[in-house]
């Protein structure tokens, strides 16, 4: 919405999203605002792998370039408040560290995907890195820059993730890993595709209140949190609340010269006490060395997993063969 607010005329969105009902009505939404707009849609599944490769070759079916990806789609599933930790953390010097990422407070309940993968882990980075991989083609072009733009956060936390254990099997807060991964793969691919004119930046859209995080509390006791969270800007400008606060360093990346952006630096969406909006730039807790060795594991699981895709449709051509015999 606040592309097309800035510039209507130019620009062409593709909507990937994998509810077609949900974005027929943001279609609908978007076009009684401005309805000049070109908005296409394109169902896809992040944590599917067929459904993620079936979107990326429609996709190059349809457009020639891809100039901007916003990889946003992410989950938290089944969050678990952690109220002793919480009062424990009201009363420590870490408290306004506590309201701007909920470190130490939040746990949550993975899943399984049909592809056998951890569903936060394939949800919000593996499925998005094979999208990157599979667009590499709309996305390289000589003599232009695309830029990717991933959605972190401020709960990516280094004390989360391991490369042993890339995605999050063991622990208890695979959001959090799969975002500090996010901010490691972005700086990979950097490092990887500056050079074809591509390059990735990482942003944190600050607390929100959204159909991910609403389920954290009874919906009441955010309606009568909400003065406290306005106060509390005056000491911790993250709790952006609003989607139109959040959207801000996704919409100020987008008026940037990619060049020009840090790719060690994370923008954030912030907002002041006074309610005004803006991006500011924090350095990442990442280093090449672990960001080029995840990189490396992705590829491996890539090929491994490709490799699955190949076994089960041959076992599926070979199941229809045998059934016309
Ligand atoms: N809310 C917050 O405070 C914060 C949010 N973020 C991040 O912002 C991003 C947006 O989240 P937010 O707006 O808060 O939450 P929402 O749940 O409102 O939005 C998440 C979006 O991701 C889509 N999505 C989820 N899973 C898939 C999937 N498997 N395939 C395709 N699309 C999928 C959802 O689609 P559908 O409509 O079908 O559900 C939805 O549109 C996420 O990456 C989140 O981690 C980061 C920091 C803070
Ligand atoms: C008074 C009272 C009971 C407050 C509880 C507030 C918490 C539930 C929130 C305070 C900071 C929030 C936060 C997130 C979730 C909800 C809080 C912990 C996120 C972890 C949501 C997902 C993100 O990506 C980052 C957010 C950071 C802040």
């Amino acid at each position: 919405e606040r592309l097309l607010s800035h510039n209507s005329d130019g620009l062409q969105l593709c909507l990937a999203c994998r509810n077609m009902q949900r974005a027929e009505a943001t279609r609908s939404h978007l076009l009684t605002s401005h309805p000049a707009a070109q908005v296409d849609l394109l169902q896809m599944d992040t944590s599917s792998i067929s459904s993620v490769l079936r979107a990326a070759q429609e996709f190059k079916l349809r457009y020639a370039r891809l100039d901007y990806l916003y990889l946003n789609a992410g989950i938290m599933p089944n969050p678990q408040f952690d109220v002793k930790a919480f009062v424990k953390g009201l009363f420590s010097s870490n408290v306004i560290n506590m309201f701007s990422t909920g470190e130490g407070i939040l746990t949550q309940k993975d899943g399984i995907t049909n592809d056998g993968l951890q569903e936060v882990f394939a949800t919000n980075l593996f499925g998005h890195f094979l999208l990157v991989r599979e667009l590499e083609p709309v996305l390289c072009h000589a003599g232009q820059t695309s830029q990717l733009v991933w959605t972190s956060s401020s709960n990516a936390l280094s004390s989360t993730f391991s490369l042993d254990d890339i995605q999050h099997q063991k622990g208890t807060q695979p959001y959090s890993s799969s975002k500090y991964a996010t901010d490691l793969l972005s700086l990979a691919l950097n490092n990887r595709y500056n050079k074809q004119g591509l390059y990735s930046s990482v942003i944190c859209p600050g607390f929100m209140l959204t159909n991910m995080t609403i389920g954290i509390l009874p919906f009441y006791l955010w309606k009568l949190l909400m003065p406290f969270f306005l106060m509390l800007r005056i000491f911790t400008n993250t709790l952006t609340l609003t989607t139109y606060n959040g959207s801000e360093a996704l919409f100020w990346v987008f008026l940037q010269k990619p060049e020009s952006l840090n790719p060690f630096s994370k923008y954030h969406s912030l907002t002041s006490a006074l309610g005004n909006s803006y991006t500011q730039p924090h350095k990442m807790d990442i280093n090449m060395e672990t960001s080029e060795s995840l990189y490396e594991k992705l590829l491996q699981l890539e090929k491994d997993m490709r490799g699955k895709l190949k076994d089960k449709e041959k076992e599926s051509h070979h199941a229809k063969e045998t059934c016309r015999i």
